[in-house]
């Protein structure tokens, strides 16, 4: 099957390398044309524009940064609406908010085409490995012929439902994950302050209740303030910000998520946004007395 992938980022990148391998026709795009190329070193064709792909391919795939970016990429000029129509499909697994994915699903079906959204969970490694989690809410149908692609990408694919459910339920993991981030980053801090090897501390979680692989493959680094970018630490201040939102929304109260956004957006204003996520470390490592 011929698929369009347009967004070659860190995520991008790996997801549409895997289609290439297990056999799928991949056509690509990139706002800076150049990321196409190591694609095309494995087969890849390239679209001029995200119009061009779409032409070209019955179902076309999205991985860029955040809300504004998924909306370029659809209602920009050479966009994806200047060539949707029915038969096509238009499945976006961008990180957005519900409503973000609710106007894209509109403008799509009011094409004719149908839209799945479906961010993933899991990062750069578990995307290499092709072991990344799907959390896919929209057409049914799409969805279903989506499947072989979405198998090549990940190890598990969720239907949950209609539209917005995809974006709530990848929203509710990644704050969970940014609170989490920055408990890690005060213990390590707390451990190291109070005398303690944070290398035993590291250990001792990794043995008890609350070992998690986001511990057990962060940690090592943080000691070392190595933060290369796996998960962008931009891209998780904005997720904590659209879960405020759905918190706000909803009602719920949300101090934890909260603190940790604050922390977030210290990173930001130090410049640490491209590092990884774990970054923020350096924000609880800056509080002293
Ligand atoms: N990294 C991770 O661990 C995970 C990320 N995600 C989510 O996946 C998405 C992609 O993340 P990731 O690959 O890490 O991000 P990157 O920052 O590595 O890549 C972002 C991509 O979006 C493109 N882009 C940004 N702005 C625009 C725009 N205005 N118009 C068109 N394209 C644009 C970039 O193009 P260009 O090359 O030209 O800059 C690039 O291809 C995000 O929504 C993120 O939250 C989800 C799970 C895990
Ligand atoms: O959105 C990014 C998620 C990163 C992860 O699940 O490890």
């Amino acid at each position: 099957m011929e698929i369009g992938f347009l967004g070659l980022g860190i995520m991008g990148k790996a997801m549409s390398m895997n289609l290439i391998k297990k056999g799928f026709k991949v056509t690509v795009w990139n706002r800076t044309l150049s990321r196409c190329d190591e694609l095309v070193e494995m087969g890849a064709s390239v679209g001029e524009t995200p119009a061009a792909v779409v032409k070209k391919c019955k179902i076309t795939i999205a991985m860029v940064s955040d809300p504004a970016a998924a909306l370029s990429v659809v209602f920009d000029k050479d966009g994806v609406l200047e060539e949707m129509s029915s038969g096509k499909g238009y499945v976006d697994m961008s990180t957005v908010d519900p409503e973000t994915s609710s106007k894209i699903s509109e403008a799509i079906t009011s094409k004719g085409g149908s839209f799945v959204e479906a961010p993933v969970s899991g990062s750069k490694q578990p995307a290499e490995a092709a072991q990344l989690v799907i959390l896919a809410a929209g057409d049914k149908a799409l969805y279903e012929e989506a499947i072989p692609a979405f198998n090549a990408m990940g190890k598990k694919s969720f239907y949950l439902g209609p539209i917005g459910n995809g974006a709530r339920m990848k929203l509710v993991v990644n704050m969970i994950m940014g609170s989490m981030m920055n408990a890690f980053s005060e213990g390590i801090v707390l451990a190291d302050r109070s005398g303690l090897n944070p290398s035993d501390l590291l250990d001792v979680l990794d043995l008890g209740a609350i070992a998690t692989p986001m511990f057990k493959g962060k940690g090592p680094n943080m000691i070392k303030s190595n933060f290369s970018p796996a998960f962008p630490l931009k891209h998780q201040q904005k997720d904590m910000r659209l879960a405020l939102a759905l918190g706000d929304e909803n009602a719920v109260s949300m101090p934890i998520a909260a603190a940790a956004n604050e922390a977030f957006k210290k990173a930001r204003s130090m410049g640490l946004g491209d590092l990884d996520f774990s970054a923020v470390h350096e924000v609880v490592k800056q509080h002293k007395d």
